[in-house]
């Protein structure tokens, strides 16, 4: 967009927050938002155009400049290593990144094998450790993998543990906590300054606020 921004939005899980963060930040993001399959939405009394995108290829979008900033998880962006700026912790999303597996199960000594769908972060977290293991990639239902036994550990996400627990498995080590970012593409970041930071400007202060322990909308017009 020329005269405003591209903003990459998250579908799923992360998107309600996110919109309800912007709304806080006194952006009026219509009806379509709440109720509507459309994956391009504008705003233009706003200057601002919205791209849905799968959480995963949020990133990507932003790196090669399909949209000038992006809403994504730490998660994300540690495993897709991205070229884009993290401008923004918005403090969404929270959930975190750990190892779990079977309860009392050494990994195996001959080649252990680790089920993920975050291949990188996995593979540097065992490297790290001194570990060498051979990670298998999955596309979800991570925790199956130590049960049929394809797997000695799992590297997963880990919100409320109701997963794990219902599964019978452990959590070993906790690697890395998460919440959603506000990235941007380097370029825009340099040609629409004026435009990002106001953004990052007014969803600071949200976010600040909500951090600073108030009741969620207790005073919501003095942002
Ligand atoms: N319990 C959770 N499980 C997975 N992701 C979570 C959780 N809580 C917060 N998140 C955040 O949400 C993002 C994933 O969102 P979501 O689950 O909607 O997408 P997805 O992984 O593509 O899901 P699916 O493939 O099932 O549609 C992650 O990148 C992470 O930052
Ligand atoms: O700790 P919890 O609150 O139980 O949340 C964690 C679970 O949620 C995610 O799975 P998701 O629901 O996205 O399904 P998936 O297995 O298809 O990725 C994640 O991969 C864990 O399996």
């Amino acid at each position: 967009m020329k005269n405003g921004l591209t903003i990459a939005m998250p579908k799923g899980r992360i998107f309600e927050e996110a919109v309800e963060l912007l709304r806080k930040a006194g952006y009026k993001l219509p009806q379509e938002f709440d109720e509507s399959r459309k994956l391009i939405i504008d705003v233009p009394e706003e200057n601002l155009r919205f791209i849905l995108a799968k959480p995963m290829d949020v990133a990507t979008y932003v790196e090669h400049g399909g949209a000038d900033v992006g809403i994504a998880g730490k998660d994300v962006l540690l495993e897709e290593e991205r070229d884009v700026y993290e401008l923004l912790d918005l403090n969404i999303s929270y959930c975190y990144l750990a190892v779990a597996g079977l309860p009392d199960t050494e990994m195996n000594d001959v080649a252990p094998r680790v089920a993920t769908k975050y291949p990188k972060v996995a593979e540097a977290y065992f490297r790290e450790q001194g570990e060498q293991v051979e990670i298998i990639t999955l596309n979800g239902s991570i925790e199956l993998a130590p049960l049929i036994g394809l797997a000695d550990r799992i590297v997963d996400i880990v919100s409320t543990g109701r997963t794990l627990k219902e599964n019978g498995l452990v959590e070993y080590e906790k690697i890395e906590d998460v919440t959603s970012r506000l990235i941007v593409n380097p370029v825009s970041y340099r040609m629409k300054d004026v435009f990002i930071d106001e953004l990052v400007a007014r969803l600071q202060e949200v976010v600040s606020y909500e951090m600073g322990g108030l009741l969620k909308n207790e005073n919501p017009t003095s942002y």
